[in-house]
C-alpha cells in the first residue's frame, strides 16, 4: 500500500505574551510555557527585548541552545558579542556557566531556543558554533527570503552541526507571495511568527498574526501564504523527536530526577564541569 503523505496544519495556536525574565528582561515565551511544556526535541523559546541595565547576569547551563544580538562570557574565558542577524549555536553539553547582556544602548531582540540532547550527548564538552550574519546561508525565489540557520530549505544547507536532526529556517515572505517546505514526516515542528501576518498549513484558514506560535500536525510539509499587505516573518522550527524522560529544573536537562540532583550539586561544588565555577564571576 502506498501512504499518501497529508500536508501538515496547525493543530495548536498559542499568543505569547511578556513575561519578566533573568534581571529584568522581557520575554515572550512560546515552546517551555504551562500550555506548552515541551516539543520533544524543543524544550524553550523565547523572543526577548532585553535594554541596559537588565540582562541574564551569570548562570549555569547543562542543555544546548542559540539566540541573537547580546554580548556573551563564559567562565571558561570564551566571550564575544552577537550583533542582530548573527547566531550562536552553543551546545552547553556538560555544563556552561555564563552572562547574557545586551550588546549596545536600547532593546536588544531576539530568538533564544532550546533543544534537548539526547542522553549519550548530555555530558559532552561545551561546544560553540558562531555564525556572522553574512556566513548565514541564504535563498531567495519568488518573493520568499530565507535564512537557513539549521537544516536545509530551497536546496540550501546549513553549515551548522546539530547533535540531533533539527532545523531552523528563518523566513521571510512579500506581500502575495506563497511557498510550501518540506519537512520529514517523523518530526516534531511548529511556526512562531515574528512580524506580519501569515496564513499557514491550508489557504482558508484564518491569518496568524505575530507573537503567536503553531504546533503542526504530522505530514511532509507546511506551505504558507502571505495575503497581507505587509512583509511576514516567521521561523519554522523542527527536529527529530529524542523520546528521552525529560527531567527539566531551570536550565538543568536531563533524564532523571537523581541526575537533577547531580547537576544541582556540580554546579554548587564546582564538578564534572563546573570546576571553573567555583571561583568565576563575569566582568
Ligand atoms: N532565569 C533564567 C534561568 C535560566 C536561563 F538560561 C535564563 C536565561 O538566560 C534566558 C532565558 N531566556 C532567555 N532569552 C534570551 C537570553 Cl540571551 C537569555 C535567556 C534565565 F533568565
Ligand atoms: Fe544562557
Amino acid at each position: 500500500t502506498v501512504g499518501f503523505s497529508a500536508p501538515r496544519l496547525v493543530t495548536k495556536k498559542l499568543l505569547a505574551n511578556s513575561q519578566s525574565e533573568g534581571d529584568g528582561a522581557v520575554v515572550r515565551r512560546s515552546i517551555g510555557r504551562p500550555e506548552l511544556k515541551s516539543l520533544d526535541p524543543f524544550l524553550l523559546l523565547d523572543e526577548f527585548s532585553v535594554s541596559p541595565p537588565a540582562g541574564f547576569p551569570d548562570h549555569p547551563h547543562r542543555d544546548c541552545y542559540l539566540h541573537g544580538a547580546v554580548t556573551h562570557q563564559d567562565f571558561a574565558g570564551h566571550k564575544g558579542t552577537i550583533k542582530a542577524g548573527d547566531v550562536q549555536w552553543m551546545t552547553a553539553g556538560r555544563g556552561i556557566v555564563h552572562s547574557e547582556m545586551p550588546a549596545g544602548p536600547g532593546a536588544q531582540k531576539g530568538l533564544q531556543l532550546w533543544v534537548n540532547l539526547s542522553s549519550k550527548d548530555k555530558m559532552v564538552e561545551p561546544k560553540y558554533q558562531e555564525l556572522l550574519s553574512e556566513d548565514i546561508k541564504k535563498a531567495e525565489k519568488d518573493g520568499v527570503k530565507v535564512k537557513i540557520i539549521a537544516g536545509e530549505s530551497m536546496g540550501v544547507k546549513s553549515s551548522v552541526y546539530t547533535k540531533t536532526p533539527t532545523m531552523f529556517l528563518d523566513f521571510t515572505l512579500s506581500p502575495g507571495a506563497q511557498m510550501h517546505q518540506p519537512i520529514p514526516e517523523s518530526w516534531n515542528s511548529f511556526v512562531y511568527v515574528v512580524d506580519g501576518e501569515g496564513v499557514f498549513g491550508s489557504t482558508g484558514s484564518s491569518p496568524i498574526p505575530a507573537h503567536h506560535v503553531l504546533v503542526l500536525s504530522h505530514g511532509d510539509g507546511l506551505s504558507i501564504w502571505n495575503h497581507g499587505s505587509k512583509p511576514l516573518r516567521f521561523v519554522l522550527i523542527g527536529g527529530q523527536p529524542i523520546n528521552e524522560p525529560v527531567v527539566q529544573y531551570g536550565p538543568f536537562v536531563m533524564n532523571t530526577k537523581a541526575e537533577i540532583e547531580q547537576a544541582l550539586q556540580d554546579y554548587r561544588y564546582g564538578k564534572n564541569g563546573f570546576e571553573m565555577a567555583k571561583h568565576w564571576r563575569s566582568q
